[in-house]
């Protein structure tokens, strides 16, 4: 089988819009009905990494309806008082997810921080409450990134159930939930790490291949199987031959796109795709802010019967 270049890469752009295009639908009626969507993201420090993904919240909120708002914080803030400010946020119904941009400064724990975050404002995915959900099987609102790159593999149109796939990388932020996600959809996931023996040999096997390590080029064409769909989330920037910063993933593209049947570009695959996830995100916590809001309060037919 031959193919074109273009039609292996395996773009997150189009996939994007049409995401956005219906939380912008669904964050219209919201708003209509007196529950404007708002997004607020904790930045510490200055991390350009972080950058360039809360430049893209920003545009992208805009787009859809969804207000933004950037709080921003000194790298020596406390922990403490990142907390109360979280608190605040939670206790604020105007407000309706929280995003904690990462890394933060070593001196904070960023799991407390995630934990301050009320469930139901977890637009990320990342409370223990949250990930809790996912190995449930209850998989509407998961961590952005894992989710962006499931939504990929399933653009592929491959049957996920019983789908050999490898995951290169057990962060609890990518890997992780992206081997939950896809144990949830029936697939046989092998998550594979720093301490795997042989790499090659596991990652050989896979149909669909997963890669989030920061590694530029770990994926070499002899490690895929002929034919499999390879996801690179990874984001490294590095200078290129004309001197220049350039944004590089995990696998070496250019060799792995002869082999693969499906690879994403980086960038252009996962990265705006995890943006929509987050605005998607967004609008399933205020349903369920909403639906709690109703058992509590009830509607007010119901309040005039009783
Ligand atoms: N709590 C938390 N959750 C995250 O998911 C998270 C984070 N912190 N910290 C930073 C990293 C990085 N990240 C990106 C997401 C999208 C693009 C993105 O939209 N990239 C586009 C455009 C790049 C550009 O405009 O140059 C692309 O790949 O095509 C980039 C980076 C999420 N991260």
């Amino acid at each position: 089988m031959t193919r074109t270049d273009d039609s292996r890469y395996l773009k997150g752009g189009p996939v994007a819009q049409r995401i956005i295009a219906s939380v912008r639908e669904d964050a219209a009626i919201a708003t209509a009905e007196g529950f404007p969507p708002k997004l607020v993201s904790i930045t510490v420090g200055d991390i350009a990494a972080v950058d360039v993904y809360v430049r893209n919240q920003r545009a992208k909120a805009a787009l859809a309806g969804i207000g933004f708002e950037e709080r921003r914080f000194a790298a020596d803030t406390t922990a403490g008082e990142l907390e109360a400010a979280i608190h605040g946020l939670n206790a604020d119904p105007r407000v309706t997810g929280i995003i904690i941009q990462r890394p933060v400064p070593a001196h904070i724990p960023i799991k407390t921080l995630q934990a301050a975050v009320h469930p139901l404002k977890d637009v990320e995915g990342m409370h223990p409450a949250s990930i809790g959900n996912i190995v449930y099987n209850q998989l509407d609102l998961a961590p952005c990134t894992a989710a962006a790159s499931v939504e990929l593999l399933k653009e592929t149109g491959l049957e996920l159930k019983g789908l050999e796939v490898v995951v290169v990388g057990h962060s609890e932020i990518v890997g992780k939930p992206i081997a939950f996600l896809l144990m949830s959809e029936g697939a046989t996931v092998t998550v594979c790490h720093h301490m795997t023996r042989s790499l090659a040999a596991h990652a050989r096997r896979a149909d669909a291949l997963f890669v989030a390590v920061g590694k530029p080029r770990l994926i070499k064409a002899d490690m895929v199987k002929p034919g499999a769909a390879v996801i690179d989330i990874g984001i490294n920037s590095e200078i290129g031959p004309d001197g220049e910063t350039r944004i590089v993933g995990d696998v070496d593209t250019d060799s792995v796109k002869e082999v693969a049947s499906w690879i994403t570009p980086v960038p252009g695959g996962v990265g705006p795709l995890t943006v929509a996830i987050l605005l998607r995100n967004t609008m399933v916590a205020l349903n369920r802010q909403r639906a709690l809001y109703r058992a509590t309060y009830g509607v007010p037919d119901q309040i005039a019967a009783e």
